[in-house]
């Protein structure tokens, strides 16, 4: 565990990086500073490994006062990542991945082999490895840069800013890496970004700082959603504060299992369905059991099957797996307002009303009264 006591920063000019910054980094767990540009992530993040010396108060790490450790031992049991990787252009990948167990003095094959095991580990093809920093997109070059710090194993990673310099469909990717290697590897992980969609995705907890180097508020993803501790956090959260927030509530829906029809069906069955259900939207099943579709049993012919009919536009989501979120992000697809639920092979589990999802929203929206505006 990383413990900030009372920590201050105060660079030579006079400007007051961070501010008596009091905070808990549990061991094994993503914590993410985040704030707007100047607010001290960065100077937080270097007093870890003493890129940068506090001014006053201590940093603890698993109750060792860092200040009495010398830099390059501290450095070797911390993991540094960068934005734009911060690669040693004129050294080969495999060998910018083996930069410290070289200087731990492994023997070189030991160090290569160590190397080829983590550009894997983070989703590179091996083949990469004797390649040149230059000759690798942005998005492998900071893959790179993961494996680089994990090489010697590091029980703690300090992450800067790692993936803002490439385009959004990239850092999704390794955004989505980065919590699939952490659900292996379970390093003390501190994160820093400005971009708090980032940080409600990453973050087990998340701080965050205001300008002037002082902390808003330290929570858990949902918790900063749902109970914004002041107008400053509430603001930086943004607009989508409470589509955001209906991620981390689970998708526990009513799910009406009467509401199906199989693709083969007659019309005349439809329209019985329908009038059994009291509904009129229906969601259409293959014979695997999977959706086809929707159809709408106000809108039918007299006769014919459904394999006939125009079947509308369909989302799913895995009751019990998927957030509210992507159960409704599901609805918004269908006419029907309503979003179909699925197993992990795809095959339907039932359905959930538009009537249903709203009174989950609402649900979701009453329990919020009284922890924040807006
Ligand atoms: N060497 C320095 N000398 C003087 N002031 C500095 C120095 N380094 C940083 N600062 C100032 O300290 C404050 C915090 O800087 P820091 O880089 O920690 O912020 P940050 O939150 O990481 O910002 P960004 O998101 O823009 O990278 C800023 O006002 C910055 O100008």
């Amino acid at each position: 565990m990383i413990t900030f006591e009372g920590v201050t920063k105060r660079y030579a000019d006079g400007t007051i990086a961070v501010n008596d910054l009091h905070l808990e980094v549990p061991t094994a767990e993503i914590t993410v500073l985040v704030g707007p540009s100047g607010c001290g992530k960065t100077t937080s993040l270097r007093m870890i490994n003493r890129m940068i010396d506090a001014t006053e108060g201590k940093i603890l790490l698993d109750g060792v006062d860092v200040r009495t450790i010398d830099p390059p031992t501290l450095r070797r049991g911390i993991g540094y990542v960068i934005q734009q990787a911060g690669l040693f252009p004129h050294r080969k990948i495999v060998d910018n991945v083996a930069t410290v167990p070289y200087l731990l003095g492994w023997d070189k094959s030991k160090a290569r082999a160590r190397a080829m095991e983590l550009l894997e580990r983070v989703g590179l093809d091996t083949a990469l490895a004797e390649r040149y920093p230059f000759q690798l997109s942005g998005g492998q070059q900071q893959r790179v840069g993961v494996a680089r710090a994990l090489a010697a194993d590091p029980p703690v990673l300090l992450m800067d800013e790692p993936f803002s310099a490439v385009d959004p469909i990239v850092r999704t990717s390794l955004q989505d890496e980065l919590l699939r290697l952490q659900s292996d590897l379970h390093k003390t992980i501190v994160f820093v970004t400005h971009d708090i969609d980032e940080a409600v995705k990453l973050g087990d907890r998340v701080a965050v700082l205001r300008v002037g180097g002082t902390l808003a508020q330290v929570a858990d993803p949902a918790t900063l959603l749902s109970a914004p501790a002041d107008d400053f956090v509430r603001e930086f959260l943004g607009r989508d504060r409470g589509i955001r927030r209906l991620s981390f509530v689970p998708a526990d829906l009513p799910l009406r299992t009467d509401l199906t029809v199989p693709d083969d069906a007659d019309i005349s069955k439809v329209a019985g369905v329908a009038a059994a259900s009291g509904l009129t939207w229906l969601a259409v099943v293959d014979s695997g059991g999977r959706p086809s579709g929707w159809v709408n049993a106000a809108d039918l012919p007299l006769s014919g099957t459904v394999a006939d009919l125009r079947l509308m536009p369909y989302g799913t989501f895995v009751a019990g797996r998927d957030s509210l979120r992507s159960a409704l992000d599901a609805a918004l697809l269908a006419p029907s307002g309503g979003a179909i639920a699925v197993d992990d092979e795809g095959r339907v589990t039932g359905v959930a009303t538009a009537g249903a999802l709203a009174a989950a929203t609402s649900g979701i929206a009453a329990e919020g009264v009284g922890t924040g505006r807006g």
